[in-house]
Order: structure tokens, then sequence, then C-alpha cells
């Protein structure tokens, strides 16, 4: 069963000035689960050559590492997965020519969207943004904890949630019954990279009581 319960995606615009593979390593020391590479602005070939970095450290750190977007890197990378939108390739044409084993994650504003992409092969769904928030221009408004609950009980792959989480609202997210915890800014934006993560699994565990 893996476990996607800190899911720290890189963001160099929010970083205070660390890059895509420090934050990487920083937030794997720190407990994150997953590391996502997403970035908008970097050319094919660099973003291929900081995958591929992202990559071994993951694989260092037992962490899962998702590419947002690109599964042509994902793929060059030896990458665990893809993450993709609404807007972007299809789950269900993603799964005809990804490895058996290879991670396909699926934003969802709905419960509807969710059980699409569940039945187009999606591994995980992220309610997209479940709070408002400013790390993504174009994330719309908070969806809420109750598309959470209704989103949790449509599906039966892992659900998370992404958007606006942070130290004072992860607990309730976790509690709702979401499998996982999708964040930027709590972690990426702090000033100890490592620190803000540990912080963030600690509240998890302790909604969890594991
Ligand atoms: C875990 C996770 N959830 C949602 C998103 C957003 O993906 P998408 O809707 O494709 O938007 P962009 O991130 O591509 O701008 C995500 N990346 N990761
Ligand atoms: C990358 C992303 N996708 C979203 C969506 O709703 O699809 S919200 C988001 C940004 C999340 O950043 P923060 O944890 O700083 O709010
Ligand atoms: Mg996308």
């Amino acid at each position: 069963m893996r476990d996607y319960s800190l899911y720290v995606l890189t963001d160099e615009h929010l970083s205070r000035g660390k890059s895509h593979v420090e934050l990487a390593r920083l937030a794997a020391e720190g407990g994150a689960d997953v590391i996502q590479l997403r970035d908008k602005h970097l050319e094919s070939r660099q973003l291929y050559e900081t995958a591929l970095e992202i990559s071994k450290i993951c694989r260092q750190h037992d962490v899962l590492f998702i590419v947002n977007d690109r599964v042509d890197i994902a793929l060059a990378a030896k990458a665990d997965g893809v993450h993709v939108g609404q807007g972007d390739i299809p789950a269900a044409v993603l799964r005809k020519f990804v490895p058996p084993d290879f991670i396909i994650g699926v934003s969802a504003g709905t419960a509807e969207e969710a059980l699409r992409a569940e039945k187009d092969g999606a591994d995980y769904v992220a309610l997209s943004p479940v709070f408002d928030t400013s790390s993504k221009d174009d994330a719309g408004c908070g969806r809420g904890i109750e598309e959470l609950k209704k989103m949790k009980q449509a599906v039966s792959i892992p659900v998370l949630a992404i958007g606006g989480i942070n130290k004072d609202n992860i607990k309730e997210v976790i509690a709702a019954g979401a499998d996982g915890a999708a964040v930027i800014s709590a972690v990426v934006s702090q000033e100890d990279v490592t620190a803000a993560a540990a912080s963030l699994k600690r509240l998890i565990t302790e909604v969890r009581g594991t």
C-alpha cells in the first residue's frame, strides 16, 4: 500500500531561492512521503536533468517521486509516476502506455470528476483545491471539507487534498478522511523546510494515532 500522507510539491518561485533539488532533499529529510516536481517555466532538457537528480534523492530516501504534467520526463527520469489535471492528457490514455506499476494521479474538483478518474485507471485523486490558495493562479475557490468527504465516499482509490493546507488546518483535512495532504507553501516557503515537513508529518500522525 503506497503512502501519500505528506506530499510536497517543489516550487522555485515560492522557495526563498532554494532549487527544486534542494527542496526535494530537505523535504525528504523532514519525512515527506511524496515529492512532486512541478515547474511550468523550465526548458524540457533542464526539467529532465532536474527530474533525474530528484529521482535519485527520492530513491535514496524511499520517497515516491511524481512529475507534474510531463509523463515523458517522468518515464525518462524513472519517476514513480505523473500527476495530471483535468486539462492534461487523460488518465485513460496514459494508462495504455505506462508501465503497470506507474502511478497516475489526477486532480478532481468534484466527486464526479474523481469517479471518472478512478474509472480511467487513476491510482489516486486530489481534491483541487480544498481551500483557497494563492500558490496557483487558476486554482479557483476552495471546494471545502464537505466536498472532500463526498469524494472519499465516491471512490475506492486514495483521495488526497491540495490547496491552502497548512499547520492550522491539516488535522481537519486528515480527520475528514484524506489519505494525504499535498502542500507547497507550508513547506517550501518556510525558512527551515525540513522542520516544516517534520512538523506537518507529526500533525498527520497525531490525527491518525499511529
Ligand atoms: C497532488 C496534486 N494535486 C493537484 C495538482 C494540480 O494539477 P493540475 O490541475 O494539472 O494543475 P498544475 O499543477 O499542472 O498547474 C497537482 N499538480 N498535484
Ligand atoms: C499546485 C496546486 N494545484 C492546485 C489545484 O487546486 O489544482 S492548488 C495548488 C497549489 C497549492 O499550494 P499551497 O499548498 O501553497 O496552497
Ligand atoms: Mg497539470
